[in-house]
């Protein structure tokens, strides 16, 4: 079967500061366009590439992203940059006509009407990396967009693993380390994404992410905690059927799928073997034990800029937690102070501007809220 490599090839490549990282990648995958996002970074990947016979055209800042995310050349586009600041370039590529594959849930969050919307008008395919949201569309029949109701589904089943803060007496929840929460039992993944998994805030988003992508509501999503991390997510259909996606822990997966679909190719994870995993268990999420999954459903219910607003205190207050300047508690502290003190406004009409308006207040009013907390 076909690797990816047999048919794709990287037209540009990004980063936001690691120039190290980002030279290595160049010189890898030999990219026509590199992006990088800080203009010292920017020079200093110059520097790094000064030997390259044909170094690519080093670009710079979000419009750098914007650019090169709508290159009539660029027919794939991956958004897997970490927070909102995915939302400019994920939205440029929306709005060329691409196809997207979405890792950058953050992006749906704060402006899933938007996106949606320049997804509808421009043609784009927005296919979802995401390991749960890649599992529901494998499990949903191809027409899932006339209406999940018109297509017989019940409701869509969210696995989490629970993170690895699960079985943690709740108790001691305020001594856990940066280190402790970036451990997780089952993916290897960034730091933000890795304490958004400790507090279950990475499932509230992968809520209001499945809202957006499969045209439903939080009364269609029940959150599943499945601690093995073998089946990605379920579809639950009203003949009492459950289809299930299954596989090893690892990105290459959904990222394959999304690449060669309609097709398949060759990922090169290993195939999952059902005898070493033995058993699979689920249980209730506690929302006792994870405040901020209780506060992404009450985000998701309320709409308007509430979701944008949670997004963003937990940007702030997960860099804080990971800066040791607040304790794990303080992060649903601080996302539930700022969701009661930024207005409720209305998203209709509006546009990027607004909402990264909204994103940038909601960061203000949480940072005033961690420096609150501290003294
Ligand atoms: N990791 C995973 O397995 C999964 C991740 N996701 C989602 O994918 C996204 C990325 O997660 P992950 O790969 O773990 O994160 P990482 O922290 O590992 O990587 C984040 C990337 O985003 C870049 N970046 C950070 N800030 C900016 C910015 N302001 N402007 C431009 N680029 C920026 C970083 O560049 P630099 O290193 O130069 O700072 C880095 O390349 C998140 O939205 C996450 O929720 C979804 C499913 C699984
Ligand atoms: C790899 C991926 O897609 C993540 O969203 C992962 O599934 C997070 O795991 P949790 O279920 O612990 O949030």
């Amino acid at each position: 079967m076909a690797r990816h490599s047999d048919r794709f090839r990287a037209v540009a490549l990004t980063a936001n500061r690691d120039a190290e990282r980002l030279a290595e990648q160049c010189r890898q995958h030999r990219p026509r366009y590199a992006v990088m996002v800080d203009p010292d970074a920017a020079r200093r990947l110059a520097d790094l590439l000064a030997d390259m016979s044909q170094p690519p055209e080093i670009l710079t800042g979000v419009e750098g992203l914007e650019q090169v995310a709508a290159l009539p050349e660029v027919d794939h586009v991956m958004a897997a940059i970490v927070g909102a600041a995915g939302l400019r370039p994920t939205l440029a590529a929306a709005k060329a006509g691409k196809r997207v594959l979405l890792a950058n849930k953050e992006s749906l969050v704060v402006a899933g009407a938007l996106l949606m919307k320049a997804v509808e008008e421009s043609g784009a395919e927005l296919l979802p990396i995401d390991s749960e949201h890649n599992a529901i569309f494998q499990c949903l029949p191809p027409d899932f967009s006339k209406g999940l109701a018109e297509v017989g589904v019940r409701r869509i089943l969210l696995t989490a693993s629970g993170g690895p803060l699960r079985d943690w007496p709740i108790e001691q929840l305020s001594s856990v380390t940066p280190e402790q929460a970036c451990a997780h039992p089952t993916w290897a993944m960034g730091r933000k994404i890795s304490v958004d998994s400790a507090t279950m805030m990475n499932k509230g988003l992968e809520v209001i992410e499945a809202c957006w992508l499969f045209g439903t509501d939080t009364d269609h999503i029940q959150v599943v905690v499945h601690p093995q991390s073998v089946i990605h997510s379920m579809v639950q259909y009203e003949d009492g059927s459950v289809l299930a996606q299954l596989g090893n822990p690892d990105m290459r997966t959904p990222i394959a799928h999304a690449m060669a679909w309609p097709e398949r190719f060759d990922s090169g994870v290993a195939p999952l073997d059902l005898f070493a995993v033995a058993r699979l268990d689920f249980q209730e999420p506690d929302m006792m034990r994870f405040p901020c999954l209780a506060l992404a459903f009450q985000a998701a219910r309320q709409g308007g800029t509430a979701p944008a607003v949670l997004n963003a205190a937990n940007e702030i207050a997960v860099a804080a937690f990971l800066d040791r300047r607040i304790d794990l508690p303080g992060i649903a502290a601080v996302v539930e102070g700022t969701l009661d003190a930024m207005p409720e406004e209305g998203v209709e009409g509006q546009g990027v501007d607004f909402l990264l308006d909204v994103d940038r207040r909601a960061r203000d009013c949480a940072e005033h809220l961690v420096q609150t907390r501290r003294s």
